[in-house]
């Protein structure tokens, strides 16, 4: 996110404006845009809801998301003036073509009285089965038929599988070209995430060794201590295939395996992140349950205090066969990646809140040198993508004042010690604006992931494979742990406060 690409005046309309996501992260990002001047002087954003409130309410209710949940505070009352002044309300439901009017009259009446360009930036924070009727108003209403540039923001989840994403997909396109199409996946937003290509091809030290003749595997974990909380309605039907995996967890593996792009533009990024996911293996129903592992937590504790089993949370079925863990062990067919198993691991009322990559590279010949107390540990690159944001490269050294005994260091960069760094959200809303798809999903990389998780979906709907269960508080079913085993690996614990919690063997297997 750099400011050279500064943005020009637009309008953003805002469906969705009274939800949990636009309190929750789109109002604290659009102000602490506005605070660190990413935003142009003539902007207008327009919130819509069926609820019924004025203007004004509006902007209080977005004073108060800012309050709870913003990154950078109000701290000056002249400042919020400035800010505020840029946001309407209309109410309409957007099933009903005629609440359109009300929305265009705001949009024109700003491009009127300021001369600006008819730029309109279109966010559906709304429940996606409201995506497809959302964009035909938008057409019919003549909302976007503009002589500036038109953009549309979706959120996930795009569909339950290939056959209905792709409809969906199509639905849209009668409206917005893909060029047009921003499709968030908040992962991508992340700091750490986006740094995995400069990390990758902006170091002559990674590049040569990243590949199979190296890398002896690579572990994505991310894991939450909270449970299903108030979205059974929503998570019971998905599940963490779809919620966590079919997105998040294939966004991350797409980084670390593509190939170097021809320019750092978004297309030929895009073009190296699809051809990815073609390369990535797919199972069949079959082999789902050889290479995929799904658990659902039981009761246990978190930070020491008792929580419920899945099955008695609010809302969920007491039957639910839903997954709320998911572990894998993934091939990328190429000839880079050949024989590298990629284990991926998600799962919610897990112990820590961490979101991290590692890199584990192949051994030296161990009997040779050094390791006289067995305890050589692989050397291990550690990208961590939350809380801590940052890079551990894990070495072997010599024990000050041994005799050539060896222990682990590790060498660390801390990119959010010394100040915060950008909220996901601030930096997707920004590139949306100056027009940088670069950090939104292309839909190839939506219809190929469906197409990898399809199978295995079908294939747990039928129950052809174990539901495993898990403690609360535990870091996944034994099932998670025997799927390395098999290959003589082990799930890396979290790097951060002890580094010898990386190296000991014996600790990191009872993870
Ligand atoms: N919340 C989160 O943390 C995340 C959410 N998402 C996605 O973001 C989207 C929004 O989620 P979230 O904010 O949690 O949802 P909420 O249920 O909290 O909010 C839904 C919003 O949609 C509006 N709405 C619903 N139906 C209509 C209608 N017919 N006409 C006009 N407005 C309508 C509601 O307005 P009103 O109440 O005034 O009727 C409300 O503003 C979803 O796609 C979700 O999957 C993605 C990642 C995280
Ligand atoms: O998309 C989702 O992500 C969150 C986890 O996001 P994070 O940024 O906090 O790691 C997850 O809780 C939610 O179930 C899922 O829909």
């Amino acid at each position: 996110m750099t400011q050279s690409a500064m943005a020009k005046p637009f309008t953003m309309v805002l469906f969705g404006a009274t939800g949990d996501l636009a309190k929750r992260k789109l109002f604290p990002a659009l102000f602490s845009l506005y605070k660190n001047k990413f935003l142009p002087e003539h902007f207008r954003l327009i919130g819509v809801g069926r609820s019924t409130r004025d203007h004004e309410a509006f902007r209080q209710s977005v004073r108060e998301s800012i309050d709870s949940f913003g990154r950078l505070k109000v701290a000056d009352e002249n400042e919020w003036q400035q800010f505020i002044q840029h946001f309407y309300y209309a109410v309409a439901d957007v099933t009903n073509p005629e609440g359109y009017k009300g929305i265009k009259d705001l949009v024109e009446e700003y491009e009127n009285k300021y001369q600006v360009p008819p730029n309109r930036l279109f966010y559906l924070s709304l429940a996606p089965d409201l995506f497809a009727t959302v964009s035909t108003n938008l057409r019919l209403s003549g909302l976007t038929e503009t002589g500036g540039w038109k953009r549309l923001i979706i959120e996930k989840p795009i569909g339950h599988d290939y056959d209905s994403a792709k409809k969906l997909n199509e639905q849209i396109k009668q409206t917005f070209t893909e060029q047009e199409i921003y499709r968030i996946d908040h992962y991508l937003g992340k700091e750490m995430v986006q740094n995995i290509e400069v990390m990758r091809f902006a170091n002559s030290l990674f590049e040569p060794i990243w590949n199979n003749h190296y890398i002896e595997s690579v572990q994505i974990t991310a894991s939450e201590t909270v449970g299903v909380e108030d979205r059974a309605s929503y998570y019971d039907h998905a599940g963490a295939l779809r919620d966590m995996v079919q997105n998040h967890m294939l966004q991350m593996l797409m980084m670390v395996c593509m190939e170097p792009p021809s320019r750092l533009k978004t297309e030929a990024i895009h073009d190296e992140k699809i051809k990815v996911l073609r390369s990535l293996r797919r199972y069949t129903e079959e082999e789902a349950g050889k290479y995929m592992i799904r658990g659902q937590y039981v009761d246990g504790e978190i930070n020491g205090k008792p929580v419920p089993a899945y099955r008695n949370e609010k809302n969920v079925d007491p039957g639910s066969m839903t997954e709320t863990f998911v572990a894998g062990k993934l091939f990328v067919d190429n000839l880079r990646w050949a024989g590298v198993p990629f284990y991926i691991r998600t799962g919610k009322r897990m112990p820590e809140k961490m979101t991290q990559i590692i890199i584990e590279f192949k051994e030296m010949p161990k009997n040779l040198y050094f390791n006289k107390d067995n305890n050589l540990g692989p050397n291990l690159l550690v990208i961590s993508i939350q809380p801590q944001e940052g890079v551990n490269l894990i070495l072997n050294a010599k024990k000050p004042g041994s005799d050539n005994q060896v222990m682990p260091i590790s060498m660390e960069f801390c990119n959010n010690c010394e100040q915060g760094s950008p909220e996901a959200y601030e930096s997707l809303i920004y590139d949306a604006i100056v027009g940088d798809q670069t950090f939104f999903t292309h839909w190839e990389e939506v219809s190929l992931a469906w197409k990898f998780i399809d199978p295995i979906r079908r294939a747990w709907d039928e129950n052809r494979h174990p539901l495993t269960f898990y403690r609360s508080g535990s870091w996944g079913p034994q099932e998670a742990h025997d799927l390395l085993a098999a290959n003589g690996h082990v799930w890396r614990p979290a790097i951060a406060k002890d580094i010898s919690r990386i190296v000991k063997a014996n600790e990191v297997v009872t993870r």
